[in-house]
């Protein structure tokens, strides 16, 4: 169905390179005004998605559309969706500026739209700089500012801040809330997770071409369970009274403290109160990205679960 939303939906995608199984029947949604974190190892298969989507590589079975209309279908392709795909290679005795009208003239959009487009990813001041000038991110820059040029809905970008330096990503963090604000598809894939752990909303996580996990981040948070570090006197007891349970939590011993995995703070709360042991700390970690990213793709590697 053609719904003009701006709505990433891949559907039951399966790419096969002979006998390489790169995407495997997968399956997610991205939806307007959201940030998307398309995440897995090297290799997992991102970029054959990405590819699929932006109609640089045919399926070879199941659907990636926008809107409802896969790429090749789209009437204006360029105003509805804005791809960096890779590092952009730009010639290097051209200006900014130059290369921006270029493609103007190629997409038939007013030149104006070059000086809009330098504007929001802040290079105006350098614009009449040869390209060969141009660091690394003033690169990245560029690249985001050519799929900006039609105002696309849409936004797709394979490992947006690769090269980025701190600045650099705090810089592309802060483009891209304001991209989702205005009511924007943003989907950023990435295998460095702590680049984008406060950049994304949802993450969609895959490994060996397959959906493993997708959703919103805190709801991911929350589902993977956390660390409950627990102070107490008496250590010993209470560990032989955790260990017990059936099934028998993950305790160990950290800087004179235990740590607790697969139990909330009040069930082992509960358990010390009716075992007379005396408690000084109870605290739940709060589980990163990167801890949730390898519990996801190591259960999939052992054949466990898929999301
Ligand atoms: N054109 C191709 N021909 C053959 N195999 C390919 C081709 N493109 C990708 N592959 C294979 O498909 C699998 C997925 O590759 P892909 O580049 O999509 O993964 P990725 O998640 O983007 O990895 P990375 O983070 O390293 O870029 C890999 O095994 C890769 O070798």
């Amino acid at each position: 169905m053609v719904d003009g939303s701006g709505r990433i939906v891949v559907s039951g995608l399966t790419k096969m390179f002979r006998t390489v199984r790169a995407v495997d029947d997968l399956s997610f949604t991205v939806e307007p005004g959201t940030i998307s974190g398309f995440l897995g190892p090297n290799g997992a298969g991102k970029t054959t998605t990405l590819r699929c989507l932006l109609g640089l590589v045919t399926p070879t079975a199941g659907t990636a559309t926008i809107g409802g209309l896969p790429y090749v279908d789209l009437p204006h392709p360029s105003s509805t969706v804005g791809a960096v795909l890779g590092a952009s290679t730009f010639h290097p005795a051209r200006s900014a500026r130059n290369h921006l009208h270029v493609l103007c003239a190629v997409n038939g959009y007013p030149r104006a739209r070059a000086a809009d487009v330098l504007d929001q990813v802040g290079l105006t001041t350098v614009a009449d700089r040869k390209v060969r000038e141009y660091s690394t991110g003033m690169r990245q820059r560029l690249g985001l500012a050519a799929a900006l040029l039609g105002d696309p809905g849409v936004l797709v970008l394979d490992e947006p801040a690769n090269g980025l330096d701190p600045e650099g990503i705090a810089w592309l963090r802060a483009f891209l809330h304001r991209l989702a604000a205005d009511g924007r598809t943003v989907l950023i894939s990435s295998h460095v997770l702590s680049e984008v752990e406060q950049t994304v909303d949802h993450i969609v996580v895959i490994d060996k071409g397959r959906l493993i996990q997708q959703g919103g981040l805190a709801d991911l948070e929350r589902r993977q369970g956390c660390t409950v570090v627990v102070r107490t006197p008496d250590p010993d007891r209470l560990a032989e009274a955790l260990r017990v349970l059936d099934p028998p939590p993950d305790v160990q011993r950290r800087d004179g403290a235990l740590t607790v995995k697969g139990l909330q703070p009040a069930d082992i709360g509960h358990l010390a109160f009716r075992a007379g042991i005396e408690l000084h700390e109870l605290t739940a970690e709060r589980s990163d990205l990167e801890d949730i990213f390898f519990a996801l793709t190591n259960a999939s590697t052992i054949g466990g679960a898929r999301g």
